[in-house]
């Protein structure tokens, strides 16, 4: 994770951002270290980042890498004013040990775009992360990718529109909960092939960034508004964990933006 010390909207690249509005760093940064100690309280481990001035939207890590197997795949932003981000991350996986770090040819946002769910690579297109980037993603990772067409510009990143609530090495028995209408007709049919036990998720759940939670299998940490999408998740046996991402939701992001996940093993 990333702390946002010089986070502002101060420049407009998706359709939440509005440069004419305030937003505030030090809101930001009260938001994300909730999140932060929310991971560190349900027992996961939190590394971090330094931030760098002059990129406002490097506190969304997710953004920055894919890691599977312990494996990194990093990432080539779309957008110019985020492109000095992806080369602070590959020196952080330097420094922290990491020796097997490829960095991508073609436009590849990351887990902004790719969601592992234990044994596939769901790999969104069609606003940020080019759709050669899932091959590459594919021959660089070793696992297989399942390619999905995103159609509104308000959840341009897949992890706007879809995320995983339960990883598991069985495809058929890896949980997610996605949005229907984020993606175009035949991608649905895939993710109703792939995952007819998925939670669906409405027009409410999406507008919150409800879609942009994290999950580890049990407790899953939601924007606080996501109320609807949590009492279905509790039907099934989840814990939704609640947190304010509402400064951080004036970029873009919420919840999963600001965390990359890295599996090792
Ligand atoms: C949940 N999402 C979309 C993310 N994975 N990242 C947020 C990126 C926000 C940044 N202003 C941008 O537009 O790139």
């Amino acid at each position: 994770m990333c702390p946002p010390r010089f986070f502002a909207v101060d420049y407009a690249i998706n359709p939440w951002m509005d440069p004419t509005q305030p937003a505030s760093a030090e809101v930001a940064m009260e938001q994300w270290t909730v999140l932060r100690d929310t991971y560190r309280r349900l027992g996961h481990t939190v590394e971090e980042i330094d931030p760098e001035p002059g990129l406002p939207d490097m506190v969304f890590a997710a953004n920055s890498g894919t890691v599977v197997a312990g494996r990194v795949l990093g990432s080539r932003f779309r957008a110019p004013q985020r492109t000095a981000e992806a080369e602070y991350f590959r020196r952080w996986f330097v420094e922290h040990g990491y020796r097997d770090i490829t960095m991508p040819e073609k436009i590849n946002e990351a887990e902004g775009d790719f969601a592992w769910t234990g044994t596939l690579l769901l790999a969104g297109t069609g606003f940020r992360t080019d759709p050669a980037a899932h091959a590459e993603a594919q021959e660089v990772l070793g696992v297989p990718v399942i390619s999905l067409h995103l159609v509104d510009a308000r959840y341009y990143h897949l992890d706007t529109a879809l995320f995983v609530l339960s990883e598991a090495t069985d495809t058929r028995r890896a949980q997610i909960a996605y949005y229907p209408d984020a993606f175009s007709p035949g991608s649905r049919r895939v993710l109703e092939r792939l995952f007819p036990d998925a939670v669906l998720a409405d027009a409410a759940d999406a507008e919150c960034f409800g879609l942009n939670g994290v999950s580890d299998g049990r407790n899953v940490v939601l924007p606080v508004e996501a109320t609807g999408l949590a009492a279905r998740l509790e039907k099934q046996g989840y814990a939704p964990v609640f947190v304010d991402i509402s400064e951080l939701r004036k970029a873009g992001g919420g919840p999963k933006c600001c965390t990359m996940e890295i599996r090792k093993g």
